[in-house]
């Protein structure tokens, strides 16, 4: 099943003087359902804006973007976030954890806009953290967990509202090796035994190597797309 499907996806960003900046030129990419996708190139090359425009962040100024076979690059606004919310779970580099908020209220706090029932949201942030490994920090806040712990919530508040797919942009920047490669194996963990499709960018071989299919982008373009037989544990 296609969960994502780019055509012919464009970003250009005029510059105030001279030539306009194609950060993305004419991308065609389909994601299929349970893939684990890393997406690399060079610095500049494109992939936050690619990530961006998948996740509805961003807009494309030319292109068509399907996700589980709606065309989002037609949506308002507020049935994006809507959209967004229901159907993509992100993590991001720096965590964006809500600092105020318990580990277990950050990751309940999606469900509660899904307006979930109390009781299932309570149980399902529970199991999830535990599922991440942190079943004993469900009630510190962000400021008293490490940074991988911190980025651990974040995987496991993406889940937490069932989304279609997760996509993480260099999830693994800010963290040391052992906790890169413990993040790693949850998220290897979570595709092979949920079928949980994950895409992400990144620079970081450690991740490169965990990747079933790596889409290599330069200049704005598809120029590699590797399929992996096996993946490398
Ligand atoms: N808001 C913006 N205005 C103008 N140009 C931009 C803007 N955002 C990105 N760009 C340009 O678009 C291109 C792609 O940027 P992007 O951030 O997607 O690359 P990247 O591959 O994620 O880079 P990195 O690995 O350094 O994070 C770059 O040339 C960048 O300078």
């Amino acid at each position: 099943m296609e969960v994502i499907k780019t055509q012919g996806i464009t970003k250009v960003y005029n510059e105030t003087k001279g030539v306009p900046v194609y950060a993305l030129n004419g991308v065609d990419l389909v994601i299929k359902k349970g893939e684990f996708t890393a997406v690399v190139g060079p610095s500049g090359s494109g992939k936050s804006t690619l990530l961006n425009i998948i996740g509805g962040l961003d807009s494309p100024t030319a292109g068509v973007l399907e996700v589980g076979g709606t065309d989002i690059s037609k949506l308002k606004e507020s049935k994006l976030i809507d959209f967004r919310l229901n159907n993509i779970g992100f993590v991001f580099q720096a965590y964006n954890l809500i600092p105020v908020l318990t580990a277990k209220e950050n990751v309940a706090f999606i469900m509660q806009l899904q307006k979930r029932p109390k009781k299932e949201v309570d149980q399902r942030a529970s199991e999830l953290l535990a599922e991440v490994g942190l079943g004993d920090r469900l009630n510190n806040r962000p400021s008293e967990l490490s940074g991988g712990q911190q980025q651990r919530v974040a995987v496991a508040r993406a889940l937490a509202s069932k989304p279609q797919f997760v996509l993480a942009d260099e999830p693994t920047a800010n963290l040391d090796s052992k906790s890169a490669e413990n993040l790693l194996d949850i998220m290897v963990k979570l595709n092979r035994e949920e079928n949980i499709t994950f895409v992400f960018s990144t620079h970081d071989p450690r991740v490169i190597n965990r990747a079933h299919r790596v889409v290599t982008l330069e200049d704005g373009k598809v120029v590699k797309d590797e399929h992996k037989e096996e993946m490398v544990v």
